[in-house]
């Protein structure tokens, strides 16, 4: 199958290095200008990986999109929306199936990533997701993982996951987006809890974390009309080592960094989800405090210690 993988930062280079692993013909995209794509038709290396030669590497995204029967996207979630203006210009989209590789939501309107897509392009395109635990570093030492797609379309969904299946992914058929999306995009506000507490010696909270934050965000699921148990699944709780953590989550270095006064710089994504949610826990009614915790700590200037430790002054209620 033609594939092509639009962004090729971190994880778009590493899905196309995947998906040609797979069997699959595959071009990646980078945008006019990227750094990223100079140095890989450069050197055909990144900090992570080499990537085969039989990889097309292209700056059209007119080719990029014509030529492929599956388009993959990976780019930062906030950038979503005026990519998928672009992509709609172009001619040939209907009927083409796009997966979106990514963890977030919308900042200011806390809508879903597909529910943003879908708004731009319509509903004459397909369109999943491909979320759970996974760092590049991992993968290319052969370590496997296991991973979801999720779409509206189970049969969508099943294609998907047929092409792709390997002995270093072993996917699963989601079949709840809602709560796939939230919890892909929400794992990475407990990375940066998970960071904050590693900052402030205080890592032996991470268990509580793990537990009082699949509760929040489960029951922010239910509110949203998705499935709470899906909270437990793979797009969340499974993701919890890759970003609690693992040395090597941007989510949980930004939230440690953070509480050290230093600047992270590169991207993470539960930065812009903490803001969603604000808007979430309002439209839903839902009280999420660790997600309110850090909003104070990062956008109203509190103190991290004290907010943390005020979570646990809460009144005692009941746990589940
Ligand atoms: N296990 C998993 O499922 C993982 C998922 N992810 C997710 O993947 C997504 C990308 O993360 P990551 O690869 O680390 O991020 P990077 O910052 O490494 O890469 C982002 C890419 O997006 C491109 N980009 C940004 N804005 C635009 C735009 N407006 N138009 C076109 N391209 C754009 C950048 O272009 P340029 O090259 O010009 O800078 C860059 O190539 C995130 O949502 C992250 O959560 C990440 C890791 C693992
Ligand atoms: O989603 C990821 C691991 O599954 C990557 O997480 P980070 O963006 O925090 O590195």
């Amino acid at each position: 199958m033609n594939v092509s993988v639009l962004g090729c930062g971190r994880w778009g280079t590493f899905i196309a290095w995947y998906v040609n692993k797979a069997g699959h013909d595959v071009t990646l995209w980078g945008r006019q200008g990227s750094k990223n794509l100079q140095v890989l038709m450069d050197s055909r290396k990144n900090d992570y990986l080499t990537l085969p030669d039989e990889i097309e590497l292209s700056h059209s995204l007119e080719n990029a999109v014509t030529s492929a029967e599956v388009i993959i996207i990976s780019i930062s979630a906030q950038q979503l929306r005026s990519f998928a203006k672009q992509l709609s210009q172009l001619n040939e989209i209907e009927g083409k199936t796009f997966i979106l590789c990514m963890k977030g939501l919308e900042a200011d309107s806390g809508k879903r990533l597909t529910q943003v897509f879908s708004e731009e392009l319509g509903k004459s395109t397909n369109v999943a997701v491909w979320v759970g635990p996974g760092h590049v570093q991992d993968f290319v030492n052969h370590i496997p993982n296991c991973m979801v797609i999720s779409s509206e379309n189970i049969e969508i969904t099943k294609k998907i996951v047929q092409a792709f299946n390997s002995d270093l992914i072993r996917f699963y058929y989601g079949q709840d987006l809602i709560g796939n999306e939230i919890g892909a995009a929400t794992k990475n506000v407990m990375g940066i809890a998970a960071g904050m507490l590693d900052g402030l010696n205080y890592s032996s909270l991470k268990g509580s974390l793990m537990a009082r934050g699949t509760r929040e965000i489960s029951r922010l699921v239910r509110a949203m009309g998705g499935n709470d148990l899906t909270i437990y699944g793979l797009s969340h709780l499974g993701d919890y080592e890759a970003t609690l953590f693992s040395l090597h989550s941007h989510n949980r270095k930004f939230g440690q960094m953070f509480v050290q006064g230093e600047d992270f710089g590169k991207l993470a994504e539960g930065v812009s989800t903490v803001k969603a949610l604000k808007e979430l826990s309002a439209q839903y009614h839902v009280e999420l405090p660790i997600s309110d915790a850090i909003y104070e700590i990062l956008f109203e200037n509190k103190d991290a210690k004290k907010t943390l430790e005020d979570l646990i002054l809460r009144p005692v209620k009941f746990e589940f």
